[in-house]
């Protein structure tokens, strides 16, 4: 048997596991999360808190799933197969997150990424006051990671954030509350901090910068940049190198970002990788 043929018949393939809403668009949420888990060369399991009708123009209608479906696909994942690393996204409602929280503690899962979805890039609250106050004492502690952008950070910290110093202060605030590493997102800041992040673990501070894309199409950022972070988690990277990894990748896929739809297109998971030929047949298509 060739080296090839042994590798194919014995893949130890690692798994994560999102724990997401979905979004029909297919440019954030669960859609998003298996995309970047399969660019990374990782099994993506999920379990779906809810479902959107969503495109690039907005949001129409959320359903919620009863938490015994929710709490029975995490159990049906976490029962057969070795989970590496689990994120959670858009968790809706309060006995939602309760009843993620309680799976998260009775199952000991690991290398959690917290993508506390609250708040729009633009500054709109997505779920309710009560909800907000459960992520933020109770899931938020429990995570490895928390990825919140500009104003989830602002909630979280109880701070103003203007300024690089104020994503430092709100970083280390945050890291407070018990979440092991703290990476404050910077896409809804303005000017040269557009797309800068300030990590901050207990012991570094960094702030870490690519170049920041000029682009309207930036659906699913935040979703495609915390399952990144979880699928390096998964492939054995330690925290930093895992969300430096994935900033990378976002920079990338937003860079081949799609112009779909009416509003905001979502970021290309493959498509820096699609071949120059194929390219070019998508540009002359009509
Ligand atoms: N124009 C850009 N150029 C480079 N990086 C960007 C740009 N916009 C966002 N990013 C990066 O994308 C990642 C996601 O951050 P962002 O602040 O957009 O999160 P979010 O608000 O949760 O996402 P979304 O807008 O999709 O809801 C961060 O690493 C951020 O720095
Ligand atoms: C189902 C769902 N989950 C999350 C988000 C936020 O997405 P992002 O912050 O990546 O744009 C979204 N728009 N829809």
């Amino acid at each position: 048997m060739s080296d090839l043929q042994a590798i194919s018949l014995s893949p130890i393939v690692p798994v994560a596991l999102t724990i997401a809403g979905s979004d029909s668009g297919g440019g954030a949420g669960i859609q998003a999360d298996l995309k970047t888990f399969a660019f990374h060369g990782v099994h993506g399991t999920s379990a779906l808190t809810c479902i959107t009708a969503q495109s690039t123009m907005g949001v129409t209608r959320v359903d919620g799933l009863p938490v015994e479906a929710i709490a029975a696909q995490i159990d049906a994942v976490v029962q057969d197969m070795r989970v590496q690393a689990v994120k959670t996204g858009m968790l809706l409602n309060r006995e939602i997150i309760a009843a993620v929280v309680e799976r998260v503690q009775s199952l000991n899962l690991r290398n959690l990424v917290v993508d506390p979805v609250m708040v729009s890039r633009t500054g709109a609250q997505l779920i309710d006051d009560e909800a907000v106050t459960l992520l933020r004492d109770v899931l938020v502690p429990l995570g490895a990671i928390v990825t919140p952008n500009r104003y989830e950070a602002q909630i979280l910290s109880g701070l103003q954030i203007n300024t690089l110093d104020d994503m430092r202060a709100a970083a280390q605030r945050i890291h407070k509350c018990g979440v092991s590493g703290v990476l404050v997102k910077g896409g809804g800041m303005a000017g040269e901090l557009r797309g800068v992040d300030v990590w901050f673990d207990g012991d570094c501070l960094e702030t870490l910068r690519t170049v920041t894309v000029e682009t309207r199409n930036t659906h699913g950022t935040g979703c495609t940049l915390s399952a990144a972070i979880a699928a390096n988690l998964a492939l054995g990277q330690d925290p930093l190198t895992s969300v430096k990894n994935a900033k990378n990748y976002v920079t990338e896929a937003l860079q081949f970002a799609l112009e779909i739809g009416q509003g905001p297109g979502p970021v290309g998971h493959f498509f820096p990788y699609l071949t120059e030929h194929r390219r070019l047949n998508y540009k002359s298509s009509p």
